[in-house]
């Protein structure tokens, strides 16, 4: 086995456990929220085919049709007040998840359910650039389903949280791109989703936008929410997620504690960068066993579990613990909780 290297401690490793101190739990019992089930998504893309003969004009190298496989055999649940950290390396297909959980791309085939409309920052609000930044904000709101009363009574919070200033009675093509970025994350939190996906957004803001997100994000998992966060850094998962997926080639390697399965994947990263590909090699598959060893383990206790009459979806190590402890979770939200089973999910890219 080519896992003999023991990954090193450092001050991050401290701020993540302070950060994880302060994280959120939710009870085990959290209705489901999303629910996928072996989801695939394959693309048909031309590639040019260099070894052959050159094309009729002579100069471009003739091309083949082949099949990019994203997302090969995706399954899992999430439950509400759970922050889901996705990670993975450059196509791993993380995008590509949250795009057919969102109800925005249809799966080659499997199966998407979800209890609520997700919110995917940055495509759900339409803005448009040559609108201002207040302008857009209710621009945002009424495409997310808001009454204009209800853009109007979220504008001081999106302001606030975005931060803008002044500039938000500026063109948004005026903005730079984290300063976009901010403006949909804003928008986007304010209108209070049930589940929030976002792709990459808060890599874009300073320190203090970051602590503010996160206040934000907690408000929301307490009001019941799900939110799903596809970022590169690990750290960032690591210290803002209750749960990391950990992607490679389309599959799920690992799926469970978020500072556990962002450290094995940076661990994992930080081999491969320095050119140790075997013992980078060697950690994907053991983590890939330890992934598959928790299904095994998740598929037996809910046989058990269905032969009791009782059966639970949730694995005890992806206990969902990002409501606030000794809260209520979804106590202010009026259909949340209790109102959330697995039998009012349905089809995200519907009505
Ligand atoms: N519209 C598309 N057409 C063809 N191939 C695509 C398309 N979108 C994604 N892919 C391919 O699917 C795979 C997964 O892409 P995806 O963008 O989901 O990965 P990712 O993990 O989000 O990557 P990154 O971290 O670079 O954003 C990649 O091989 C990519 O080239």
């Amino acid at each position: 086995m080519a896992t003999s290297s023991v990954e090193p401690r450092d001050g991050a490793d401290a701020e993540a456990e302070n950060a994880q101190a302060s994280r959120w739990t939710a009870p085990e019992s959290s209705p489901l929220t999303v629910a996928a089930h072996d989801l695939r998504v394959r693309y048909n893309v031309n590639r040019t085919d260099h070894s052959r003969k050159r094309g009729l004009i002579g100069l471009t190298p003739r091309t083949q049709r082949v099949s990019v496989g994203a997302v090969r055999g995706v399954s899992f649940e999430a439950r509400s007040g759970e922050f889901i950290g996705i990670i993975g390396r450059n196509g791993s297909g993380k995008s590509t998840l949250l795009r057919v959980l969102a109800g925005l791309e249809a799966p080659n085939s499997g199966t998407v359910l979800t209890s609520a409309k997700p919110v995917l920052l940055g495509v759900s609000a339409a803005l448009l650039p040559d609108l201002t930044g207040a302008q857009n904000v209710r621009l945002g709101a009424l495409a997310m389903g808001l009454s204009p009363q209800q853009a109007d009574d979220i504008f001081e919070d999106v302001v606030e949280l975005s931060a803008l200033g002044d500039a938000i009675d500026l063109p948004m093509r005026t903005y730079s791109s984290g300063m976009g970025a901010r403006l949909k994350f804003a928008i986007s939190l304010a209108a209070d989703p049930e589940i929030l996906m976002i792709d990459e957004a808060l890599s874009t803001g300073d320190a203090s936008f970051m602590e503010r997100s996160r206040r934000a994000m907690d408000d929301l998992l307490e009001r019941a929410g799900t939110v799903f966060l596809v970022n590169h850094a690990a750290q960032t998962i690591e210290n803002m997620c209750s749960r990391a997926i950990w992607m490679e080639r389309g599959h799920v390697v690992l799926d469970g504690d978020a500072v556990e399965v962002a450290r094995k994947y940076r661990w994992f990263a930080h081999n491969l960068a320095q050119g140790n590909t075997s013992v980078a090699n060697g950690l994907l598959m053991d983590a890939r066993r330890e992934g598959r060893d928790a299904q095994e383990r998740d598929a037996q206790e809910d046989l058990t579990g269905f032969h009791r009459g009782q059966r639970t979806t949730t694995h005890p190590r992806r206990a969902p613990r990002h409501i606030r402890r000794g809260k209520d979770p979804g106590s202010n939200r009026a259909d949340s909780a209790e109102a959330k089973t697995s039998n009012n999910l349905h089809d995200p890219s519907g009505p």
